[in-house]
């Protein structure tokens, strides 16, 4: 477990971190993000003994980086690249960190294949892409079997099949009780790799929490068309949705994809269009960085303007909407699943047809609703702590 209290870093006047406190705990991914010079370093190297806090405490598995037992074995982190010497080899560089910090050397060949570089590995370090040098670093860190694993921007230079290696893991060692702390500048980049997020900006923490609760507090926009948009819409609203449209299709915001099909389903209304709006995770950051707004409000379509026809009158006529698509595949199972959906769905668009003329002017009405707004720090080596 990493626990940091109120850790401060002054560099004379300027408060580089400023009373930083959160926990990042076993058997989790925990996101370190923040724009440049906004104090992550800092706070890494302050967590690995590099440096020494103005105040506050930065610790390890409840002591001190300084105070843990063979730290190596308890903490891999990777604070810069370049640790490896250019004229090494990616074999000779992690040959040497194991045998400074008491490992058997059969584990660096465990290592190269672990962290793909097994067919570089007698390549020259300083002929290695970023990524290999990435890798090669997470792979020093990896070394002495840590529990904790600390790693500044890892994915930097990483191409997707590289950050989905990494992803995988970083998913491993936490499942096995691990505790990673990994930093970065790009939220999006991070997203998928972990479970909780700390963000912090100009020294302080401006957010912690799941990652899924800030995913969850900016509600993703579904647009959704279907064969009776008014009756869709009563429903989501019925459910608690915030329900507007642009005169073509509904945008729904409140309602998961699975609960809207549901739902449309249970109103008897095909649907047409079923698309989701994942939410702007780099603006969501740009926001809570900027400290405005601690989360950004989903972007509300504009309010219907009140001189122009109910949008009922703006879509299109259900006769001239494109029909679903609806061949069966030849067999006879399929042929009579397909006859009992279409008289089914014959039953159901009639009985809409029968709804929708029997409907009273206001309940007919929702569409003209005032529209919602809406380390070993390669590895441990070069630790003050160490010397
Ligand atoms: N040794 C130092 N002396 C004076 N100021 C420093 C020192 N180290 C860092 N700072 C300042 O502290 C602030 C935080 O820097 P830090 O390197 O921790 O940010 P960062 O979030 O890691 O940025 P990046 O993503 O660019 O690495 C910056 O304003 C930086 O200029």
């Amino acid at each position: 477990m990493i626990e940091l209290i109120e850790l401060t870093k002054a560099y004379g006047r300027v408060r580089a971190v400023d009373g930083v406190t959160f926990t990042a705990v076993p058997g989790r991914v925990t996101g370190f993000l923040g724009l440049n010079g906004s104090g992550k370093t800092t706070t890494l190297r302050m967590l690995l003994g590099l440096s020494r806090p103005t105040s506050g405490q930065a610790l390890i598995n409840k002591v001190r980086f300084q105070e843990l037992d063979n730290p190596a074995r308890q903490v891999g982190a990777v604070l810069e690249q370049g640790i490896s010497h250019p004229g090494q080899s990616g074999r000779a560089h992690l040959t040497t960190q194991a045998l400074l910090i008491g490992v058997d050397r059969a584990r660096v060949d465990v290592l190269l294949e672990q962290v793909g570089l097994a067919a570089a590995a007698e390549q020259r370090c300083g002929d290695y892409s970023l990524g290999m040098r990435q890798r090669l670093a997470v792979a020093t860190a990896l070394l002495g079997e840590p529990q904790v694993l600390i790693l500044d921007e890892p994915a930097n230079g990483l191409d997707p099949e590289g950050i989905a290696w990494l992803r995988e893991l970083l998913r491993d060692h936490a499942r096995a009780g691990g505790t990673v702390l990994i930093s970065s500048h790009l939220l999006a980049e991070l997203a998928q790799l972990i479970d909780d997020v700390v963000i912090i900006s100009e020294g302080t923490v401006r957010y912690a929490a799941p990652l899924s609760e800030l995913y969850g507090s900016a509600s993703a926009r579904l647009r959704i068309r279907g064969r009776d948009p008014q009756r869709l819409w009563r429903a989501f609203e019925e459910a608690g949705a915030t329900v507007d449209t642009d005169g073509y299709a509904l945008e729904v915001i409140g309602l998961a994809p699975e609960d809207a099909g549901d739902i449309a389903f249970e109103a008897g209304v095909p649907l047409y269009e079923l698309a989701s709006d994942a939410p702007n995770l780099e603006q969501i950051f740009l926001n809570l960085v900027a400290g405005d707004a601690p989360v950004p409000a989903p972007v509300a379509a504009p309010a219907p303007d009140p001189g122009s026809p109910p949008a009922a009158d703006l879509f299109p006529a259900p006769a001239d909407l494109i029909p679903i698509p609806s061949e069966p595949p030849i067999s006879a199972e399929s042929l009579i699943s397909s006859e009992t959906l279409a008289s089914s769905e014959t039953r159901a668009s009639s009985e809409t047809r029968a709804s929708s003329e029997t409907r009273t002017p206001s309940e007919a009405a929702p569409i003209e609703a005032d529209a919602a707004p809406e380390a070993a720090v390669t590895t441990a080596t070069t630790q003050e702590g160490d010397r």
